[in-house]
């Protein structure tokens, strides 16, 4: 568990790490590619860990004994099943189903687990598989994936609540090795999809339209060894953004992609923090009194799902009444009991979480449900009058490395300690360790 002692304000320089979404489903492409795949600004994370073991299960070399970087050859990988065991331990295991279908033809990946952030069906990956000639049925509590060869068609990815980005590059990829052009619309358009197309341009493959909702791609024989840097991840960013601004402190943050945290930084400047940028970094600094705000998350370019849990902890913190709703995942609201349990008001009306902030949050021991769940009980406890301990940071492990060591390098208070109510905790990743036991959160 995390223990935090809250109160202090954060205060000068930390560098963010390459993006979880983009490193995941850019490994799971490395199986349709020839050759050595070379990646840069690979976060030192549970869930690049659990990819790398799947790579591996499936018979991929992978060898990350350089730090953040990871050097993928598939060359001699000829598994086609992803297993339950793994699969379970992370969502973006599904990422591997387009490139193994485009690689040998036929699949079977475990479905993955229903999740603590909402529904999370798949029907658009496999939809959009199957408009390029695959057929797929659910066995067993598996994908059963074949196609003697994927053809080029016209997709379209649209969901209720938008596209989908995992199904996106799903897509993508097997487009990439099928015969003729395809045309996906309503394709997902965050910037780690762009990110992803990008490795696969650099792979070889012909894809135009990234970023946009209409992306063609026209199939080409192989993808062969290249070499890419994962971008800055935007919600890390994010995250440590609405934590140095709900501790009214002062941050640099390096290594970021300002363009690709507009919607977040304007949510801040309506609250009155001062933001500024250079091409790579961004400046916060928090006034004492901050304003109210109503938070919609939604399909980029607008503010990420995977922010709405943060800024609800940093609203509770802010006097008067703020409006959270989440238009992606409408039910990611997991965070909002334990944030209850630390003196935060919060209410769900219809499909939002109205937020009564200003009263100070006091320590407490909570429990973290998700990933961005566990950060916006870090933000809420840094806040905090008194000492909070954060039980279930396996979660946090998936998507956050070395948080408290930044944490306390920008004057926070943070330890970890071991918790026995956690019996199948994991140790933060180790680049040479292949055996940390993982804990699902799907
Ligand atoms: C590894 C990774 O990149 N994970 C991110 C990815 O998850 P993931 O790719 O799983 O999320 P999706 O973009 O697929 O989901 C977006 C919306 O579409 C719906 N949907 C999705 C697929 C489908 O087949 N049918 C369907 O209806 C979902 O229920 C949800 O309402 O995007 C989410 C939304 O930005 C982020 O929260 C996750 O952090
Ligand atoms: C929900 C998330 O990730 P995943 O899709 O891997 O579960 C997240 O990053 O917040």
């Amino acid at each position: 568990m995390l223990v935090i002692q809250g109160g202090a304000a954060l205060q000068g320089d930390v560098t963010v790490e390459g993006a979880k979404n983009a490193a995941l489903p850019i490994m799971a492409a490395a199986l349709a590619v020839r050759g050595d795949v070379r990646l840069g600004c690979v976060p030192d994370l549970v869930d690049v860990h659990t990819m790398t073991q799947l790579l591996q299960s499936l018979g991929a070399e992978v060898d990350r004994s350089t730090p953040n970087s990871a050097v993928i050859n598939a060359d001699n990988a000829q598994g086609h099943v992803a297993d339950y065991e793994l699969v379970r331990r992370m969502r973006a295991s599904i990422c591997v189903l387009g490139p193994l279908l485009a690689r040998h033809g036929r699949a079977r990946v475990s479905l993955p687990g229903g999740c603590n952030i909402g529904h999370r069906p798949i029907d658009l990956h496999l939809k959009g598989l199957a408009a390029l000639g695959a057929d797929l049925r659910i066995e067993a509590g598996y994908v059963i994936a074949t196609a003697a060869q994927l053809r080029g068609a016209e997709v379209d990815l649209s969901g209720p609540h938008g596209s989908t980005v995992t199904g996106t590059c799903n897509v993508m990829v097997a487009a990439a090795l099928a015969k003729g052009q395809t045309v996906i619309r309503s394709a997902a358009c965050e910037p780690e999809v762009v990110d992803v197309g990008r490795f696969l341009i650099n792979a070889g493959a012909k894809i135009s339209g990234l970023g946009t909702p209409v992306v063609e791609i026209e199939g080409v024989d192989s993808l062969t060894g290249s070499a890419h840097k994962i971008l800055p991840d935007r919600i890390e960013a994010a995250t440590f953004a609405i934590a140095a601004t709900a501790t009214h402190g002062s941050i640099r943050l390096k290594n970021v992609r300002p363009s690709d945290l507009t919607s977040v930084t304007n949510a801040l400047s309506a609250m009155d923090v001062e933001v500024s940028s250079t091409v790579d970094e961004l400046r916060i600094s928090t006034p004492r009194q901050l304003k109210p705000a109503n938070i919609t998350a939604r399909p980029f370019p607008g503010i990420p799902t995977d922010t709405q849990a943060q800024f609800m902890a940093l609203l509770a913190t802010i006097r008067g009444r703020s409006v959270v709703t989440d238009g992606v995942f409408p039910d990611r609201f997991m965070h909002a009991s334990e944030l209850l349990r630390m003196g935060a008001h919060i209410r769900r009306v219809g499909a939002s979480a109205v937020v009564t902030g200003g009263t100070r949050l006091s320590g407490a021991s909570v429990m973290a449900s998700d990933l961005r769940a566990s950060a916006a009980l870090v933000i809420a406890a840094l806040t905090a009058d008194g000492e909070s301990q954060i039980r279930r940071i396996y979660h946090l492990d998936r998507g956050y490395a070395g948080l408290e060591t930044k944490l306390n390098a920008l004057g926070a208070n943070v330890r970890r300690e071991s918790d026995r109510q956690q019996p199948s905790a994991v140790k933060a990743p180790h680049y040479s360790s292949q055996s940390a036991r993982q804990r699902t959160d799907s």
